[in-house]
């Protein structure tokens, strides 16, 4: 690995504090008051996507500096060394190829001098072939009746994007006499809670299980996949009819043979798809079937399309970028810890459960590209939920609390179900609360408004302070026409190029997750010591008492 520089030591890093001086008090009114194109300059259009960032607390030399910023970390050579096969992923020698997956162009990719492009082919007319074989009907269960139940059973990338996009997709689901042709529903807790719920309403003659993980050793993934395998073998009572009831996805093709499952049923990737960037290939099965392939392929070309402007838009007008350097201002400068995602849209209720995964997972790392301690921050915590529960829960926070939490709302122009005034009703919260999170509510606004409500002066002077909303909160609003697949896939793009960006930029590796190991090493040590009631004594003091009393209770 060649010596990288640190973050710190870049020269627009030294320029940017010094800028943070000047602007860390201004408020976003007066800077709305002082330029009123701001929306204008600060806002950014990709085909109906439209990127609004001018509630933040940037002017035009801010945005100069983080860009010089990107340019001096070296964005635009990583960028294209990620597009072009290097293996970036340096601690696992491994290239990050998930712009391979979407790659609509078809223009060859080369990993170690072979094109990856007629491989992701081949599996992408695998995919379409299996998907319309299940729609047809073609494709039937052990008793001779057609699949109407598809369970996917992964965890962690093999589960997220599935569950998000499926969710968000489903109005584009197939349609069967006038309902979504298949149910689709996701196992991934070890928790046998999960798959014992899942499986109470399922029929095992036209239920297909798809077991997915990329690495087919994964302890959550595989203690489910038997358990399916049990209840379905106890009801056909013959081994052969796995076969028209499993399929695998994986890249681990001896492990899926010892598992039982059919090679011929096997649908692969690569290990240049990081599981966090897996929804574009075979892991998207679930996917693919639930909403057909065409508008899986629409996915795909939304997050080409997004691809090729990341790749080919100066930093100016670089959506994924400005997002990314945004974000970098409040995590490295204003002392931001977390970061909320927000839509808009019932859909998209677990959009920011996946990108907790996709962002956390990629730039939770404290550890530099040259192995040395960041001195820094890197990744913000990811969270948030749908508006408007959010508002009813801990908007609060956002509003009034001692916390600075930059937002990005999401919404679409138009509902997939439109009913009376419920999308205006909806929208109208998404344009109100960026609004009162960046102007606020002054004390003599508070006062007045008090004193009109017909309020004591005592009254008013008691309440005055707690109804102050100091506003100059920052958000960026994303409106898209509706939430489409091709529209989707561009957002999911969006948001995974803003992870890598930050990642070059803080100089870490974002494509390795060394911090999911340890836990797992451990359970595996302790699960031999819960088969008996034996006390244990092997740990700390806290970890014996706990499984101890543990063994008292069940014991019990
Ligand atoms: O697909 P697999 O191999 O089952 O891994 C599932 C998950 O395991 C770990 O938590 C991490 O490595 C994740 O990135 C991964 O998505």
């Amino acid at each position: 690995m060649l010596p990288t520089q640190s973050f710190l030591q870049l020269p627009a890093y030294q320029q940017l504090q010094n800028h943070y001086q000047q602007i860390k008090d201004r408020h976003l009114r007066d800077l709305f008051a002082e330029n009123p194109k701001r929306f204008d300059h600060f806002s950014l259009r990709f085909e109906d996507i439209l990127v609004d960032f001018s509630k933040n607390r940037i002017d035009n030399e801010t945005l100069t500096l983080l860009r010089r910023l990107a340019s001096e970390a070296g964005l635009s050579e990583a960028i294209e060394k990620m597009f072009s096969g290097d293996r970036i992923n340096a601690t696992e020698n491994r290239s990050v190829l998930h712009v391979a997956l979407r790659n609509r162009s078809n223009s060859p990719i080369e990993v170690d001098g072979k094109d990856v492009m007629p491989e992701v082919n081949v599996v992408l007319d695998k995919m379409k072939s299996f998907a319309d074989r299940l729609t047809s009907g073609e494709w039937k269960g052990y008793t001779g009746k057609p699949i109407t139940q598809l369970v996917n059973i992964g965890i962690g990338g093999s589960d997220l994007g599935p569950v998000m996009v499926t969710t968000a997709l489903k109005p584009y689901a197939v349609q069967k006499d006038g309902k979504p042709q298949f149910g689709v529903h996701f196992v991934s807790n070890v928790d046998g809670v999960h798959i014992y719920e899942t499986l109470q309403d399922l029929d095992p003659e036209t239920t297909l299980f798809m077991i997915a993980s990329k690495t087919f050793t994964t302890q959550e993934t595989m203690a489910n996949a038997h358990s399916a395998r049990d209840w379905f073998l106890k009801h056909a009572q013959d081994e052969s009819a796995v076969a028209k009831h499993f399929v695998a996805i994986s890249t681990n093709k001896s492990e899926v043979e010892k598992f039982g499952i059919d090679p011929e049923n096997m649908f692969v990737f690569w290990d240049w798809v990081g599981g966090r960037y897996s929804l574009w290939s075979a892991i998207g099965l679930s996917i693919a079937c639930y909403i057909g392939f065409e508008n899986f392929a629409e996915l795909l070309e939304g997050g080409h399309a997004m691809d090729q402007h990341f790749k080919n838009t100066p930093l100016e007008e670089n959506i994924p970028a400005t997002l990314a350097l945004v974000g970098i201002w409040y995590n490295n400068f204003f002392g931001a810890e977390s970061h909320a995602i927000l839509p808009y849209d019932q859909y998209m209720s677990r959009f920011a459960a996946y990108f907790q995964q996709g962002d956390m997972e990629s730039n939770g790392k404290s550890v530099d590209r040259n192995g040395q301690p960041a001195a820094y921050q890197t990744g913000p915590v990811i969270w948030g939920e749908p508006g408007t529960n959010g508002q009813h829960a801990f908007y609060q926070l956002i509003h009034q609390g001692t916390k600075l939490i930059p937002c990005d709302f999401i919404a679409p122009a138009i509902s997939h179900r439109p009913l009376g005034e419920h999308h205006n009703m909806l929208l109208s919260n998404f344009f109100a609360q960026t609004e009162a999170l960046m102007n606020g509510k002054s004390g003599e606004e508070v006062v007045s408004e008090l004193e009109k409500s017909g309020k004591t002066r005592e009254e008013v002077e008691l309440l005055m302070p707690f109804k102050v909303f100091s506003g100059n909160r920052p958000t960026n609003s994303i409106l898209v026409k509706q939430i489409t697949p091709r529209t989707l896939g561009s957002l999911i793009a969006l948001y995974e190029h803003k992870i890598f960006t930050q990642g070059v930029i803080w100089n870490i590796f974002s494509f390795d997750q060394w911090g999911v190991e340890l836990g797992k090493q451990l359970a595996n040590r302790i699960l031999p010591e819960l088969t008996d009631n034996q006390p244990v004594s092997s740990h700390d003091s806290s970890t014996n008492g706990l499984i101890n009393y543990f063994k008292e209770l069940r014991r019990s």
